[in-house]
């Protein structure tokens, strides 16, 4: 019997519930929100897809009762208030710090060996407040943003190639923010060749771009952040945990000299499994992309000097 419960019934949290529902990830999938009938509005209508979708998936929601999430295998946290346009990641970091800390502590006292999967942003920082202020083991802490980003490095490489998304492979590293994420051009292929072989420098650094902008960008056309994509990467990284799938995905993980960092937490290719992060790869980055890390290390790490441990 496998259970994961999303704390956030928003547009994140309900969609990464949904996606969980629709690919019977868990028997069992519980929504909590503080939002009085939302859960259990939003766990009804989805089990009202059952039958049309097909699926087994046991739906439930529930108005701040942590004793409806207990004994969950996996939590994912996507409560807190989104960006609007115009605003960073981590100008959220006061109000949504507060929200983290409550409902993982909440959470984890009915579920005391289950794995975290942070969403709320700015999400390395809420990461990292997660691993200083809970206790838990650093595999137990995973920050969900570089399987998002990557999935829009590969939209983009594919619209720039002319071919299907599902043939190209990439990866995001460094932090989930507008300057800091770093699309790796030199390791994507399209059928296992180097994309560098089909695209030119200029449209590389043009696809780079349109990936580490592609939150604002979407912030920007629906007035709030976008929800469908980053709920099925929370559930892609959540299936790749609960059915100890072993596959490689970036996520923002307590690194202690991994990459040249320390005391952060941060994107880096991890492998995911049944204890949450299996082991940290490091890929042998040349020194422009180091550089770059370091530099993305030195914002996320400015963005968590303002919380208060
Ligand atoms: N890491 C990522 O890749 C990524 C991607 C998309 C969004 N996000 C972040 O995820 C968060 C949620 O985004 P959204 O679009 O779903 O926002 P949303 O406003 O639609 O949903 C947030 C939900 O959290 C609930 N909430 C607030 N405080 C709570 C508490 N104490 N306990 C339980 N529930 C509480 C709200 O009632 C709301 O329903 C934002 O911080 C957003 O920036 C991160
Ligand atoms: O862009 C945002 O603020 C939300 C999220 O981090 C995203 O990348 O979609």
């Amino acid at each position: 019997m496998s259970k994961v419960t999303v704390v956030g019934a928003g547009n994140v949290g309900a969609t990464c519930a949904n996606v969980l529902a629709f690919n019977e990830v868990a028997d069992e999938v519980v929504m909590l929100d503080v939002k009085e009938g939302v859960s259990e509005g939003k766990a009804m209508d989805m089990m009202q897809t059952a039958q049309l979708l097909g699926f087994d998936t046991k739906v439930v929601g529930c108005t701040n009762d942590y004793a409806k999430t207990a004994n969950s295998d996996v939590i994912v946290i996507t409560s807190g208030i989104p960006r609007k346009p115009g605003m960073t990641r981590e100008e959220l970091v006061g109000v949504n710090a507060g929200i983290v800390k409550t409902v993982a502590e909440n959470a984890l006292k009915h579920s005391p060996k289950a794995i975290l999967v942070i969403i709320s942003n700015p999400m390395d920082t809420m990461t990292y407040l997660a691993l200083k202020e809970l206790g838990l083991p650093k595999n137990r802490i995973i920050g969900m943003g570089g399987a998002l980003d990557s999935s829009r490095f590969k939209y983009f490489l594919s619209q720039a190639l002319g071919c299907n998304a599902n043939e190209v492979e990439g990866l995001v590293i460094g932090g989930h923010g507008d300057t800091t994420m770093i699309p790796l051009t030199r390791f994507a292929t399209y059928k296992g060749l180097p994309v560098t072989n089909f695209l030119s420098e200029e449209k590389l650094a043009e696809v780079a771009k349109s990936t580490m902008v592609g939150g604002a960008t979407l912030t920007g056309l629906l007035g709030t952040s976008a929800w469908y994509a980053p709920g099925a990467a929370g559930a892609f990284v959540v299936e790749s945990i609960i059915h100890n799938q072993g596959k490689m995905v970036p996520c923002s993980v307590y690194l202690e000299g991994e990459y040249g960092e320390k005391d952060i937490c941060c994107g880096v290719p991890v492998i995911l499994g049944r204890n949450g992060i299996e082991k940290i790869v490091e890929l042998p980055l040349n020194d422009t992309e180091k550089e770059a890390f370091k530099a993305s290390a030195a914002a996320v790490r400015k963005v968590n000097a303002g919380l208060k441990l």
